[in-house]
């Protein structure tokens, strides 16, 4: 059954029926921000996970407080930003989503957060190493293309690296691809899933079209592929200084913690696009690429190939790992200079 499915359900019947493990802890950090309100939301309808941490530098408590009435059944805490509190949130935790950062204002890049969210990223990544090691770590905050090489660094420091278990999490673009799609070509969006690589920023998204069946051509394609590529920025520029993307990011977060939960828990085939550390374009200094990755119970399992592309995809391709390799490199330098 789709989360979706699941969500309504939940709300409707007031009871779950999933056949759920019951000791999945999810901690969100970040958890009063924009993103972090409607993603523990959507966490506390989640069957799957039995407990939730919630965790921010202002307003933990209250969100968890405020959640922890919704009739299912799993415990809410709220931390506040001491020590101890962050350590108690993720002890136990099996995923950690990392939303926690400042988010973009009309005319930034998504870069222009590096100077921000890098040290916030490097000190909740140093704070996972420590308590929640082994977890799956999921990276939302942004430029998610540095912010990944961040955390890896900082887990590599101090000895814990497992590059199965850290993912960028990239499945808002393919939600857009997929809906974008769907109202060009009068579809249910539902049944619609865009493959798109790469990275998680500009010319780095690379919708690959040609792979779901369907042909758009010159302007239309343009159009398209720019819509998906440039899809943060519309909202970023509706928000008018008031933020960048959060109902659909949580859906988005949301739907990837779901996926590696049902993974962990055994269901196989689980395929969802994401930004790992990848042996896929290493050779053009990309350790790090987004790609449809099947997940099991020891986070990443395969990670699939680009496949078979167009010229036309094969270009963007081209763009992206030069840019992707610039973000890349970044990351790993400001976190070895500033450790
Ligand atoms: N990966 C994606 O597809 C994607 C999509 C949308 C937004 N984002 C990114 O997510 C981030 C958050 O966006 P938002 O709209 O929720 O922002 P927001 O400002 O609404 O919320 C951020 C939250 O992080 C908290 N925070 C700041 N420093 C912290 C720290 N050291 N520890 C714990 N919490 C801390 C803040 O108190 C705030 O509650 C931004 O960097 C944004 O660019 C990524
Ligand atoms: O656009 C942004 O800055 C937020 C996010 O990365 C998005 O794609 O919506």
């Amino acid at each position: 059954m789709s989360f979706s499915r699941q969500v309504f359900g939940a709300v409707q019947r007031r009871a779950f029926s999933a056949s759920t493990r019951s000791n999945s802890k999810v901690a969100v950090l970040g958890a009063s921000g924009g993103i972090g309100q409607p993603l523990s939301l959507l966490l506390k309808l989640n069957p799957r996970v039995s407990e939730l941490g919630l965790y921010d530098v202002r307003g933990g408590p209250g969100v968890a407080a405020d959640i922890s009435h919704i009739n299912t059944k799993s415990t809410v805490k709220g931390y506040d930003p001491t020590p101890s509190g962050l350590k108690e949130c993720l002890t136990g935790s099996e995923i950690v989503l990392i939303p926690a950062g400042v988010p973009r204002k009309p005319g930034m890049t998504r870069d222009d957060l590096f100077n921000t969210n890098a040290s916030i990223v490097r000190d909740l990544a140093k704070a996972c190493a420590d308590a929640a090691p082994e977890a799956n770590i999921l990276i939302i905050s942004n430029p998610v293309n540095s912010t990944v090489p961040i955390t890896a660094e900082v887990f590599k420091s101090k000895g814990v690296y497992n590059p199965k278990r850290l993912f960028g999490v990239t499945t808002l673009d393919v939600v857009r691809a997929s809906r974008f799609i769907s109202e060009l070509k009068g579809t249910d969006p539902a049944n619609e899933n865009i493959t798109v690589v790469g990275g998680h920023s500009g010319a780095t998204i690379v919708p690959l079209l040609s792979q779901s069946g369907y042909e758009l051509k010159g302007d239309k394609l343009d159009e398209y592929v720019r819509r998906v590529q440039f899809g943060g920025d519309e909202v970023v520029q509706a928000k008018g200084g008031a933020g960048s993307a959060t109902l659909s990011m949580a859906m988005a977060g949301a739907r990837f913690a779901e996926s590696l939960l049902k993974a962990a828990q055994g269901q196989k085939g689980v395929i969802e696009p994401t930004f790992v550390d990848s042996p896929l374009y290493k050779d053009q200094g990309c350790d790090f690429f987004a790609s449809n990755v099947e997940l099991g119970p020891n986070g990443v399992e395969k990670i699939h190939p680009v496949g078979k592309i167009t010229p036309y995809e094969q270009k963007l391709l081209d763009v992206c790992l030069k840019d992707l390799a610039g973000n890349i490199k970044k990351g790993v330098a400001w976190a070895k200079e500033n450790p």
